[in-house]
């Protein structure tokens, strides 16, 4: 552990703290950090202030870290030989940036209201692995990945190396902690069984209906939460038809024919992106970006869901051999490689509406998506 010492060891006991932690719990902290608006001090790289939730509101910085789409909309591409594709991208401003100038500069969701401020200079990044991480730990934080870097006034920094990371998406860390019976509408049959992991402290669910049995197949499906379309139903996605249509089907196959399903409740809001970014990714789809677009343009992926949870949930329920209820292929490869046999892929279109028919193509003709 004494290897992820950074470059300043004495800088506000950071040596001791990386030293006593360990990664996984350091990332943990880190994701705390970014959520409370506290900074992050990387281990062979900068201090950064998470821009959006920063509670220091006197921090300045001569440099911000931001998205290579950020970078892009900013009019830096034609500086971007300062930096790789795809990846984040240092800037340097005029002046240096204090919190009314680094909020603009973060969040595209303003670029109607704020002309931006220029100009800009991109420089190359000396702590690539780090500046990769902290975008990272931004998506898993569900905040806008921007950052101030090495600012003054912003107070005590939580030591992260960027190979916590891993330790925080060890799906193995997962374990069943409780099943009881749950009544639903599908069936009155059914059983809830929950999972928690000491790494990531997300809470999914499985929902188990008719009776397990080791030589049939479940009809699985993978759902990923999606707030607006399970319990508020939203039109603009096809989440609550699929997730109702997916438990009759279970409850039709359990009681037809002695089958049964299970349904996992992954909390991966948004395809992993979280709640607060997508409905940001829903403000820049009403300005005319598609739903794969609208996140990249917020220096975000379009697909980051952790598959691989759902893997160890099946394996911890004894369901290795499924059928899945999915259009999207991309889930089959991905629970596949995690040593999931998929016998047979069941369709699972629904009606689309006039809110949803946009989000419901690009998927078809960008995300591969299996929709006729
Ligand atoms: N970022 C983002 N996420 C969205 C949007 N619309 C829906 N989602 C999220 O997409 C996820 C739903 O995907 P699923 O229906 O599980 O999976 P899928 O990849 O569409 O594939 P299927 O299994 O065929 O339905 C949920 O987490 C939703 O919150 C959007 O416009 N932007
Ligand atoms: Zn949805």
């Amino acid at each position: 552990m004494g290897k992820a010492i950074g470059p300043h060891p004495t800088r506000h006991g950071v040596r001791s703290l990386i030293e006593s932690a360990t990664p996984a719990r350091r990332a943990a902290q880190a994701v705390d950090a970014l959520r409370h608006g506290w900074p992050l001090a990387f281990a062979n790289g900068p201090v950064l202030l998470p821009v959006e939730t920063a509670i220091a509101s006197g921090a300045t910085a001569s440099r911000m870290l931001i998205s290579s789409a950020r970078a892009v909309t900013l009019k830096l591409a034609n500086q971007l030989e300062a930096a790789a594709p795809h990846e984040p991208v240092l800037i340097r401003g005029g002046e240096r940036f204090d919190m009314s100038a680094a909020v603009p500069i973060a969040d595209p969701a303003l670029d109607l209201r704020n002309p931006l401020k220029g100009p800009f200079k991109a420089e190359a990044i000396e702590w690539e692995v780090a500046a990769k991480a902290a975008m990272e730990l931004a998506r898993i934080a569900g905040i806008l990945p921007a950052f101030m870097v090495d600012p003054d006034n912003a107070g005590e920094a939580q030591p992260i190396a960027a190979s916590d990371l891993v330790h925080y998406a060890d799906a193995g860390a997962l374990k069943i902690i409780t099943r009881a019976r749950l009544p639903v509408s599908a069936s009155d049959t059914a059983e809830i069984v929950a999972f928690r992991s000491s790494a990531d402290t997300r809470e999914h669910v499985a929902l188990i209906i008719g009776k397990q049995r080791g030589d049939s197949a479940p009809l699985v499906r993978l759902h990923s939460e999606c707030l607006t379309g399970d319990i508020l139903g939203s039109l603009k996605c096809d989440c609550g038809p699929q997730l109702d249509a997916a438990l009759r089907a279970m409850a039709d196959h359990a009681e037809a024919d002695g089958g049964w399903g299970a349904l996992l409740y992954m909390r991966q809001e948004g395809r992993g992106i979280g709640l607060v970014n997508k409905l940001r990714a829903y403000r820049l789809q009403d300005e005319g970006f598609d739903t794969v677009d609208a996140n990249q343009r917020l220096g975000l992926p379009d697909e980051a869901r952790d598959f691989a949870t759902a893997a160890r949930m099946l394996q911890l329920l004894g369901a290795t051999t499924i059928r899945l209820m999915t259009n999207n292929p991309a889930k089959v490869e991905a629970l596949e490689q995690a040593g999931i046999n998929v016998t047979e892929r069941v369709q699972h279109q629904l009606p689309d509406n006039p809110h949803n028919a946009h989000y419901l193509a690009t998927k078809r003709d960008r995300s591969g998506h299996l929709l006729k």
